[in-house]
């Protein structure tokens, strides 16, 4: 199994490439299932998710070919309407493939994702909200079973803001019979993004970007072209690295408008930042400051950015306090950082942290995507060395993290 050693301690310098979004592109792909014509798509992220989903759209009958960050896909022959657990339990965007099929093939069977390390994450909006407009629905053997001669527009209103259920209704409300209102629809950029998408397919959406989406149902979409949007999650953890070993770097290919909230709190940690409508600079000479947030929806502080902000609050000068808002169990990195020497203390959806002179290298277990990259920014701030295991959880998400830190000076290898 593979593990990341990194030796700590060295300045960052120099540029990096960011991908296109994992949260965007695994939804993007899902949407191949819903036209017979070929979408092709390009800032496609290599990632292990990409290619979990494209095993999971190929043996559906979708025909993909996957070069560089190219991905051509065509629907025309979409024979198996099923996601099988061994695919979900890997990777829990499979859901996404439940509203495509049942809108354009008025059937699916999808294994419920169960829980994961971070959350019980349960999928009963995106079930609701196929229910209100006219599937069937039976949960059988671990199985969502959903059938609709044809979905009916209605309007929908989620009991929370969920960002892949609102993906799913919107896939599903594309190709229904009428107008789809979803109220309380997540307003990610990557929501956005499968959004402009279906928009170049032939949808008619209204209030892109907004928390109402407004769908007029059409009776088939057609072929497109679409640059996924760039990965803000990666993008805000190479600059929490920055921010925490050191350095000067440019990020290219990304942009700063969709990570607002996330960079202003890193120029309140006494980050230098500037950019350009694609890149960003990260300048960083002195000893970070302590930030407190919340996480909350878009456009507020991303549940996907707390571990790497919490990596940075454990050698910043003061306390903090770091409130999780999404999901009820988002702090399995804590103990890991606390190995690494730092001084967190964890009261229910809280975590107070007490920032430290220095962090010593150990090895260290990574328990999930986010608290994965949070071990690497603390391991490349420590001294002496950290061996990071269990780097599956990275590699899901992030895009050769390793070649691109290496590439600005730190010192990090893959081991066996
Ligand atoms: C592939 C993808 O895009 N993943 C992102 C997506 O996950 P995902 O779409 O799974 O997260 P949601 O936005 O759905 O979850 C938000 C909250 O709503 C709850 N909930 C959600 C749906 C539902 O039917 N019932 C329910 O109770 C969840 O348990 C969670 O507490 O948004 C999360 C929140 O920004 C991010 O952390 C993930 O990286
Ligand atoms: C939680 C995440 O992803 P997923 O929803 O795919 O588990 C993430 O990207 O941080």
């Amino acid at each position: 199994m593979d593990k990341l050693l990194i030796a700590g301690g060295k300045r960052l310098s120099g540029e990096i490439t960011i991908s296109g979004a994992k949260n965007a592109a695994l939804p993007i792909l899902c949407a191949g299932l819903l036209t017979a014509d070929t979408v092709e798509l390009s800032n496609v992220p290599n990632l292990h998710d990409v290619d979990t989903m494209l095993k999971l759209l190929r043996q559906m009958g979708l025909r993909a070919e996957h070069l560089g960050d190219k991905v051509v896909m065509n629907g025309n022959a979409i024979d198996k309407l099923e996601a099988p657990y061994e695919m979900v339990k890997t990777m829990r965007a499979s859901i996404l493939v439940l509203g495509p099929l049942v809108a354009r093939f008025g059937e699916a069977k999808v294994s419920l994702p169960g829980g994961c390390a971070i959350g019980s994450r349960p999928v009963d909006q995106h079930i609701k909200g196929l229910q209100a407009m006219g599937a069937e629905i039976s949960i059988e053997a671990g199985y969502i079973h959903a059938k609709a001669k044809k979905l009916k527009g209605t309007r929908i209103v989620t009991d929370m803001i969920t960002v892949t259920g609102t993906e799913n209704l919107l896939m599903a409300a594309v190709l229904a019979e009428g107008e789809t209102i979803l109220e309380n629809a997540a307003r990610e950029p990557e929501v956005t993004d499968l959004a402009n998408l279906l928009a170049a397919m032939g949808a008619k959406i209204d209030g892109i970007g907004t928390d109402r989406l407004v769908v007029q149902g059409v009776d088939k979409l057609h072929g497109a072209s679409h640059a996924v949007i760039a990965d803000r999650i990666e993008t805000g953890t190479f600059l929490c690295a920055v921010a925490a070993a050191g350095g000067d770097v440019t990020l290219k290919n990304t942009r700063s408008d969709i990570l607002d909230v996330a960079l202003d709190k890193l120029r309140e940690a006494g980050v230098i930042l500037t950019s350009g409508p694609d890149w960003i600079r990260v300048q960083m000479a002195a000893r970070p400051r302590a930030v407190s947030f919340r996480t909350t929806e878009y456009p507020g502080f991303p549940t996907d950015m707390q571990a790497q902000f919490m990596a940075l609050n454990c050698i910043a000068d003061g306390s903090s306090r770091v409130t999780e808002t999404i999901f009820e169990n988002r702090f399995m990195h804590v103990q890991e950082l606390n190995r690494l020497g730092a001084s967190i203390a964890i009261d229910g959806h809280t975590a107070t942290v007490q920032g430290v002179d220095k962090l010593v290298g150990a090895p260290v277990m990574a328990t999930d995507l986010r608290a994965s990259a949070s071990l690497v920014i603390a391991a490349l701030a420590a001294q002496g060395q950290t061996l990071i295991d269990r780097i599956y959880h990275l590699d899901r998400g992030y895009d050769r993290m390793e070649v691109k830190l290496s590439a600005v000076g730190a010192d990090i290898q893959r081991v066996n």
